[in-house]
């Protein structure tokens, strides 16, 4: 099993999401950004780490929500996904097809990767009721 960390960036009320490009697992899918947790890191050092890689940005990591364990027909994740704040501004795209900052409300239009659809509710009813 694939242990992946996942970002929900906030910044002026708007989520930042990523979608993956087409050479990679899941192409054209939409997902928070984030990757695989390395033998013997915290999985917030790992999330740190993956959005200055991906996104050339900092954040402050904060609340932790609900692990989602997914299997994908060739593979299985679990995704830990937490909500941050951002740090720094300049986004540099590197990995992903693009980024955008998009409203709460807009969320459940996007093609999302299954495991995050979850998450998105999760988030989106926290929201909602505190
Ligand atoms: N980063 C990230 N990965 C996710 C999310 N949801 C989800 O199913 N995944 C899956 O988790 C796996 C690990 O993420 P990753 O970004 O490190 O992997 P990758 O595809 O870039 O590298 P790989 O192709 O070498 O496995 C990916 O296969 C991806 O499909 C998500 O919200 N964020």
């Amino acid at each position: 099993m694939l242990h992946v960390t996942c970002a929900i960036i906030v910044n002026n009320n708007k989520v930042l999401i990523c979608q993956r490009s087409a050479t990679m697992k899941l192409p054209l899918k939409w997902e928070f950004p984030g990757g695989k947790i390395e033998p013997g890191e915290s999985k917030e050092d790992c999330l740190r780490r993956e959005i200055r890689e991906e996104l050339g940005i900092d954040i402050a990591v904060g609340e932790p929500l609900t692990p989602v364990e997914h299997h994908y027909p060739t593979f299985t994740i679990c995704l830990y996904p937490f909500v941050c704040v951002l740090e720094s501004m300049e986004l540099q795209v590197t990995e992903h097809a693009q980024a955008i900052w998009e409203e709460a409300a807009a969320l459940l239009s996007y093609d999302w990767a299954e495991a995050d659809v979850p998450i998105v509710n999760e988030y989106l009813s926290k929201l909602i009721n505190g």
